[in-house]
């Protein structure tokens, strides 16, 4: 299980991505603090850093927000780096639905058992949709990962729900990862290496933030 060096608390690593204006800083923000910016402008990479509360123990969330990513620039780098990736599309936005779906095929070409969500946001634009939630949802299942549909702006319930189900979905992941850790010798550690497949990673070119 991945932990904190100073405090053993054990850590989970998040990359949001998706196009433009999807609302990803809005989303992250909101996760973390339950308010709303409407307006926010970045254009770099911010890494958040929280300590919450997931089932009765304290757990570090690191969040990175990945700025105006397209596929032509593909946070490659991000997805080496977290647990889990958020894929985010505007439901009023036809063109950030298919870029999400390049999205999705590309992380899991990178990383087949990554943790991954498809979320469509902005319900609360109803009169404005594009994609269909059925869309989404066959999305989602195509890509053999869990579908939200949500809506920053009126602070859904389901956007608590989609990154529960992805905190715990890599806890489960940790733990399995730490007890087979143990079970396997020292030697055949050495030998076949850690199964990371990660390439160097520098977060400190992201701009860090914490937030209360
Ligand atoms: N109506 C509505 N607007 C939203 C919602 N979420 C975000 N927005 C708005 O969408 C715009 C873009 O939000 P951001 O959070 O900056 O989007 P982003 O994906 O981080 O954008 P980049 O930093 O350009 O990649 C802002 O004007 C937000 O207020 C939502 O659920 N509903």
């Amino acid at each position: 299980m991945k932990t904190d060096d100073k405090n053993n608390m054990p850590k989970v690593r998040i990359a949001v991505i998706g196009k433009s204006n999807v609302g990803k800083s809005a989303l992250t923000v909101r996760y973390l603090t339950r308010r709303f910016i409407g307006e926010y402008r970045s254009n770099t990479d911010l890494l958040y850093r929280q300590t919450l509360t997931l089932n009765n123990s304290s757990l570090e969330v690191e969040i990175v927000d990945v700025c105006s990513c397209d596929i032509k620039a593909f946070p490659e780098e991000a997805i080496y780096w977290a647990d889990a990736c958020v894929v985010v599309y505007d439901i009023t936005c036809r063109n950030s639905f298919n870029q999400a779906s390049d999205m999705l095929q590309r992380v899991l070409n990178l990383r087949s058992q990554m943790t991954t969500i498809l979320l469509g946001n902005k319900a609360d634009l109803e009169h404005l949709r594009q994609v269909e939630e059925l869309e989404g949802r066959t999305l989602a299942v195509q890509n053999n990962c869990q579908f939200f549909e949500v809506s920053v702006a009126e602070n859904s319930s389901t956007i608590y729900t989609a990154f529960d189900t992805v905190l715990n979905d890599c806890r489960s992941i940790q733990s399995s990862h730490k007890t087979r850790k143990f079970s396997v010798s020292k030697m055949i550690g050495t030998l076949i290496g850690n199964g990371n497949n990660k390439v160097p990673h520098n977060e400190s070119r992201w701009h860090s933030r914490r937030l209360s």
